[in-house]
């Protein structure tokens, strides 16, 4: 795809500020909390909560996390231009990609703990959701994207480009989502090469592994759907809903 250098620079500005302003929680603050962990007393008090009240807990936890996810893609010049249609195509696909990608700031790799509800949790507090699988391999993801040791801006069009995937069977204008996705591509490129970070490239979770996880997501709330079934409807978030039923 031909750009300009000036084309180019207002492009990464772009991506860089729309994570900034939508990153939801600063770096900062999480590294500060990352060794502030729940004492045995806590966990088995999570432990013990009812399925449906844990599940009504995170799941709303995790939409909140995922309104800052359509700001983000709504402030990436190009998005809002893309047809209506596509832009929700890429929603429901995207959505719990980048929270994924994004829960690895706020993922403690040292002692493998996620940050909940204010303190970090271990994999165990989880118990009662009754899906052990899916956040155990949201714990993997994190711990191989923790790896990568991921900079704001790395994080920013690694987000990006997973959101404006063009292979969405569903497009409408898929031609339009590949120009953009080329265009970010190449600035995302642009910025490793003048960081000597061309490695991580190779190294990014590739995508399907992202998809198996969003994948489990799905199969959980439907066996969760089965044992409760009006608690989704009327007890989880319209965008939750909208998204993921
Ligand atoms: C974008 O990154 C982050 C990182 C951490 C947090 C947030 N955003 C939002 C604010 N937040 C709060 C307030 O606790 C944190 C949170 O929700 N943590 C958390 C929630 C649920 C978890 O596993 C269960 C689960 C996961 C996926 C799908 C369904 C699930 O269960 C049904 C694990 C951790």
């Amino acid at each position: 795809c031909m750009i300009s250098a000036t084309e180019l620079e207002l492009l990464m500005q772009n991506v860089i500020f729309a994570h900034q302003e939508t990153c939801q929680f600063r770096q900062e603050n999480l590294q500060i909390l990352r060794w502030e962990t729940f004492s045995p007393e806590e966990m088995q008090n999570f432990q013990q909560k009812p399925m449906d009240q844990m599940w009504e807990r995170c799941v709303c936890h995790i939409t909140d996390a995922i309104q800052y996810i359509v700001e983000f893609a709504k402030r990436l010049s190009g998005f809002t231009d893309l047809n209506p249609n596509d832009q929700i195509v890429l929603l429901k696909a995207g959505a719990m990609e980048l929270l994924l990608i994004r829960m690895s700031r706020a993922f403690n790799c040292f002692n493998n703990t996620v940050f909940f509800e204010g303190k970090y949790a271990q994999l165990e507090l989880f118990h009662s959701l009754g899906c052990t699988d899916l956040i155990t391999s949201m714990f993997d993801l994190c711990q191989s994207l923790c790896a990568l040791n991921l900079s704001e801006h790395e994080m920013a069009f690694f987000n990006a480009i997973t959101l404006l995937n063009p292979s969405y069977p569903w497009l409408q204008d898929k031609h339009k989502v590949d120009t953009l996705y080329r265009k970010i591509h190449f600035a995302f490129r642009h910025l490793l090469r003048r960081t000597h970070r061309e490695f991580i490239l190779m190294k990014l979770p590739e995508k399907e592994k992202l998809s198996n996880i969003c994948q489990l997501h799905l199969e959980k709330l439907n066996i969760f759907r089965q044992m409760y079934p009006t608690i989704a409807w009327e007890r989880f978030p319209p965008l939750y809903k909208e998204l993921f039923i």
